[in-house]
């Protein structure tokens, strides 16, 4: 039991009676300038800016992982990392877009999910006060970034390395700055290299539909 419990705290789910906020993170992880080099720090773990909506979730999907149905999606601040297993250093400046602050829940704060038999990538996303557009509310670029990551990662999942042709998204209601959305992405065909997608995003109870998407992604060779 107790080793159990343990195993659930590592993985970032709260346990019953618990506090939803999650352990505090090691210094190594708070001052990502100065984070040791041969640590990749994986950005999509629970921290301390993470509202109770997205915890919430995150435990959801957490326990839909235990199944086997979900599997979390590590993340990381440059796709060199995922690609070849870089490791960060002091001296490279390339940043993925969407991991490219030092100061977790200001940005992009979100934790993606792929579900293999159903081909979807879920993306718990709440954007931070840097990321605003009409006052109070998110950027469209930044809606359209974490639509082309969600989108494209299931891409990624499902057929290896693609780039971005098309994107087309319809703008329903804006998302407020620090509420918790789900986006919510499926290959739905895959002909020859032509890998199509579509992508809803709602709010975290289903009240919303703020967003709706598809994207067209090109296989690329080995
Ligand atoms: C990238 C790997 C990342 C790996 C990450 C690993 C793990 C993932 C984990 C976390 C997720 C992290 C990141 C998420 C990943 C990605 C999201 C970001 C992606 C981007 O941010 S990416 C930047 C923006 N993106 C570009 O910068 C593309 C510029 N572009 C090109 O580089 C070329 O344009 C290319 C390569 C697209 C195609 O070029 P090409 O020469 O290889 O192929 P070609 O032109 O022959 O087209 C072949 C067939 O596609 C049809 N076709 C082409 N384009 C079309 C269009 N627009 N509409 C309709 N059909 C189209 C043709 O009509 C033909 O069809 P057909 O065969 O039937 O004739």
């Amino acid at each position: 039991m107790l080793r159990s419990c343990a195993r659930l705290i590592r993985r970032g789910i709260a346990l019953p009676g618990q506090p939803q906020s999650p352990r505090p993170l090691p210094c190594c992880y708070t001052t990502p300038r100065f984070y040791s080099p041969e640590v990749i720090r994986d950005y999509a773990m629970p921290n301390a800016t993470w509202s109770k909506n997205l915890q919430d979730l995150y435990n959801r999907y957490m326990e839909g992982s235990q199944s086997g149905a979900w599997e979390r999606i590590p993340s990381y601040n440059a796709t060199v990392h995922h690609i070849k297993g870089v490791p960060p250093s002091r001296t490279r400046e390339n940043r993925l877009f969407t991991r490219n602050l030092d100061q977790d829940g200001v940005g992009f704060e979100y934790s993606m999910f792929y579900n293999k038999a159903e081909r979807r990538m879920v993306c718990l996303f709440q954007p931070g006060p840097y990321l605003e557009g009409p006052p109070g509310f998110t950027h469209g670029g930044c809606i359209a970034t974490i639509i082309d990551s969600t989108t494209g990662a299931g891409a990624v999942y499902l057929c290896g390395s693609v780039m971005t042709a098309n994107l087309t998204i319809n703008y329903k209601n804006p998302i407020p700055l620090g509420h918790v959305v789900i986006i919510d992405s499926k290959v739905e065909r895959v002909e020859g290299r032509k890998v199509y997608t579509s992508c809803q995003i709602r709010s975290h109870d289903d009240a919303v539909l703020h967003t709706e998407a598809s994207a067209l992604f090109i296989k690329l060779g080995p």
